[in-house]
């Protein structure tokens, strides 16, 4: 049983997209994050103080909710925020994509970032299910446990800037991009969605043939990449400049941004220059890309993403595909 639904953003931004999620006919909306594998909500078991302003999940309302006794779950993100909390299973629906005993992670836990974020009430897991949190046995994602009933076992990713998008399981619809679709191989080590970019170019500069240790992640908001890339960017960028105190590169908002050439195998993934002016921050604008120092890998976020069609391909030889839109 196949399934599209709608990813909305949640501001000005595109910082994050929410996608409708009924567990038992409760509906929330949950950020897709293909850099985590946990499935969890706000719930009634949250402190009051903490549920303020979100949409709260009730298994006692639920009658398909099977209470998993003794499990639990703590997640942290790169971001530093987290949650943590109690699990049992029950049915999920994602567009018409239906799945029973799904491990829904409960919140008795969130960090101050989720209690502020009052559009965000839960995360759904779309990386490996090798990295889930759940203790004393981990579970799987919903992509994992929808697999067997998708006519081929895939979910697409089709974000868009300043947009609404969609997420699709089970098909790959060819009115939704052009041109063909490059497919690179995924190395699933560490749970994620990890391939190796073949360069980068910078406006209508050179391309740069050099291996990028990346991953694709929905849940990220911006790109982060090595250190040279990101100076060879804001160098054609006057006015440009790292600001410790925004902990990132800014430039003059008037600023006009070369476009951000990425290499995917021979495939070239363009990113638009103006999705690089992620917000106005104090007098200067926040870049979209910002250096991965400290992170470990290149992370490949929405402000990527939304440029392109992304093909996870969950078959036995899991691989990600890209092609233009
Ligand atoms: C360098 S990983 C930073 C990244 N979190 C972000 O990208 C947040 C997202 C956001 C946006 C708006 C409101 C709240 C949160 O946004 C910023 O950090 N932004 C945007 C706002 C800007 N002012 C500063 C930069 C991150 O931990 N993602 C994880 C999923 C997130 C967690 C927070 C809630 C939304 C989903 C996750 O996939 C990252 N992961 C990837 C691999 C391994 C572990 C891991 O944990």
């Amino acid at each position: 049983n196949d399934g599209s639904v709608t990813a909305t953003p949640v501001d000005a931004y595109d910082s994050e997209y929410l996608c409708p999620v009924s567990i038992d006919g409760q509906i929330l909306a949950l950020e897709f994050d293909s850099g985590s594998s946990d499935l969890w909500v706000f719930s009634t078991s949250l402190p009051l103080s903490q549920q303020k302003g979100h949409v709260i999940f009730d298994p006692s309302k639920s009658k398909n909710w099977k209470a998993l006794s003794g499990y639990t779950w703590n997640i942290t993100y790169g971001d530093k925020s987290g949650a943590s909390g109690t699990v049992g299973t029950d049915v999920v629906t994602v567009g018409g994509t239906s799945v029973s005993g799904q491990a829904v992670e409960i919140a008795t836990q969130v960090s101050s970032q989720f209690v502020s974020d009052t559009a965000n009430n839960g995360l759904l897991g779309l990386a490996f299910s090798s990295i889930n949190t759940v203790k004393p046995q981990k579970q799987k994602t919903f992509f994992d446990l929808a697999k067997p009933s998708l006519s081929s076992p895939v979910f697409t990713a089709d974000l868009k800037h300043h947009a609404p998008g969609t997420y699709d399981f089970g098909t790959i619809n060819s009115a939704k991009y052009t041109g063909a679709i490059t497919y690179t191989n995924v190395v699933t080590s560490k749970g994620f969605w990890e391939f190796t970019g073949s360069g980068y170019a910078v406006g209508n500069g050179s391309f740069v043939s050099s291996s990028i240790d990346a991953i694709a992640d929905t849940g990220t908001t911006l790109i982060y990449l090595p250190d040279a890339v990101v100076t060879a960017y804001y160098q054609q960028v006057s006015g440009a400049s790292y600001d410790s105190s925004q902990g990132g590169y800014t430039f003059p908002c008037s600023a006009t941004l070369p476009n951000l050439t990425l290499g995917i195998g021979s495939y070239r993934a363009v990113v638009p220059g103006q999705y690089i002016n992620y917000s106005p921050r104090g007098s200067k604008c926040f870049g979209g890309v910002q250096s991965n120092t400290g992170i470990g890998f290149s992370i490949y976020g929405d402000v990527f993403l939304k440029s392109q069609f992304v093909i996870f391909d969950g078959s036995s030889t899991p691989r990600l595909g890209f092609a233009s839109k």
